[in-house]
């Protein structure tokens, strides 16, 4: 078995263009969005990402045809050949949950095996199937995966625990085809999550948005295929911001409007970040040593949890000590040893620090970490666990006093559109080699 790792030598400033594509979560939502129309539909500015390849080869799987040609991915939807997702899917990602909805609107059945997904906390799929219960599906939860079955799904009410992204859409993608009017309250309402029902109205769905976390869908009878070009990638656009501010350099990126990135733009500002902002891109610069924050992970239109791992690198590099509180999953601090043992100054603890009490507080889950700037880091051999926790990596290695090498590349892969091109146009030494 060959194993792709990258090696790569602190480069000084990293500064260029970035263009980002559609987020690798969001083309795959639209896709299974897609499975339900009666015609095909197209989805553009999607990235060339590991992820986009698990989900057409998922949709091909029950009968769906998937093209694919530049940016654009179409899904033609076909009858369902095969009322589940097969078992090899295991783990992949996340995706198959969200087609338990529509293969029980177009087969009455459908079978997900266990969704997998960055390692970063338990992520039960708890909301996933009481709301589908909740809609008159009869479920069962197997050793290896879940099992539905429903004639036709009636419209509900459904008051979310938590506003959990994925819940949120297994809502929406159950509601658009179910007999009646569902109300979903205490809904998730990320930037995709408006995406995803944007995308669902042109293909002729009822959704209406109203104040308070509330989304209101009348059930229609059928849905149209539709066309789309996807919004760019906030969290891939914040890491290449904060990838120029860590090395002392200025990266400017295209294709994600200044509206997704809201939240972390204050951040890094009062930091100390400099900023220049167009409609067609945004350009972040550090003139002077960055100061240290207390930041607190959170949903939509909080810090998202997705930006927290490039930004605790910024930490490690800020004047001075910093408070980061993840609230949003229990485990997303499990690359700290990696970011420690190439010398970042930073402690774990299992307290809710720099916020006030979260879902964690009493759990003994290590969720605050305490960093202390400015660390010097030096390259290591580190094994990426997760996404995001990987492009960390990269930030530490692109500032460290050393080479490094960087194992578990594929996460980054699953993800992130051409990284090495991208790094390498920065300015970044970085090798890519299969041993
Ligand atoms: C494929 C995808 O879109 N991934 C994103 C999605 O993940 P995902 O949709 O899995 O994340 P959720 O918003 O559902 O999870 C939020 C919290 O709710 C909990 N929860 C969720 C569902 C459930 O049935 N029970 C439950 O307890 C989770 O464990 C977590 O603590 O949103 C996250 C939060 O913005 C992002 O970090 C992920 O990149
Ligand atoms: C956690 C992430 O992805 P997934 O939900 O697919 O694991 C992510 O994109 O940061």
């Amino acid at each position: 078995m060959t194993e792709k790792l990258w090696q790569i030598e602190p480069s000084g400033p990293l500064r260029g263009d970035v263009t980002v594509r559609g987020a690798k979560n969001a083309v795959s939502k639209h896709m299974v969005a897609a499975m339900l129309g009666q015609g095909p539909s197209t989805i553009r500015n999607a990235p060339d990402v590991g992820e986009v390849g698990i989900t057409t080869a998922m949709l091909e799987h029950v009968g769906m045809k998937v093209e694919r040609a530049g940016d654009e991915v179409t899904v033609v939807p076909g009858p369902v050949t095969e009322a589940g997702v097969d078992r090899t899917f295991t783990g992949l990602n996340r995706i198959p949950i969200l087609m338990l909805g529509p293969l029980l609107h177009l087969a009455g059945e459908a079978f997900v095996p266990l969704v997998g997904g960055d390692p970063i906390g338990r992520r039960p799929v708890d909301f996933h199937v009481d709301a589908l219960r909740a809609f008159g599906a009869e479920v069962e939860i197997a050793h290896d995966g879940i099992h539905a079955r429903a004639k036709r799904l009636r419209g509900t009410r459904i008051n979310l625990p938590y506003p959990s992204v994925g819940a949120t859409e297994t809502v929406l993608l159950a509601a658009v085809l179910a007999e009646g009017k569902t109300v979903i309250r205490n809904a998730a309402t990320e930037p995709e999550i408006i995406e995803l029902a944007l995308f669902l109205q042109r293909m002729g769905a009822g959704i209406s948005f109203s104040p308070d976390r509330r989304i209101v869908v009348e059930g229609v009878d059928g849905l149209a295929g539709a066309q789309t070009r996807l919004a760019g990638d906030r969290i891939e656009a914040f890491s290449y911001l904060v990838a120029g501010l860590v090395t002392g350099g200025e990266v400017r990126v295209h294709g994600c409007p200044q509206d997704r990135l809201v939240t972390p733009i204050t951040t890094l500002a009062r930091m100390g970040a400099k900023f220049e902002i167009t409609d067609d891109w945004i350009m972040a610069s550090a003139p002077n040593l960055l100061s240290p924050a207390a930041v607190q992970t959170d949903t939509h239109p909080g810090f998202a949890t997705d930006w927290q791992t490039p930004l605790m690198v910024l930490f490690t590099q800020a004047d001075g000590m910093s408070v980061l509180h993840e609230t949003v999953y229990e485990n997303r601090l499990a690359y700290v040893p990696a970011l420690q043992s190439m010398g970042a100054e930073i402690e774990v603890y299992d307290t809710c620090l720099g916020g006030p009490a979260c879902r964690y507080h009493d759990t003994g889950a290590k969720h605050s970490a305490v960093v202390r700037g400015i660390s010097k880091l030096r390259g290591g051999d580190v094994t990426m666990p997760d996404i995001r926790a990987g492009f960390s990596a990269v930030l530490a290695a692109a500032v460290a006093n050393g080479p490094s090498t960087l194992r578990g590349v594929h996460h980054i892969e699953r993800g992130y559109h051409h990284p090495v091109e991208q790094f390498r146009a920065l300015g970044l030494s970085l090798r890519s080699q299969e041993v």
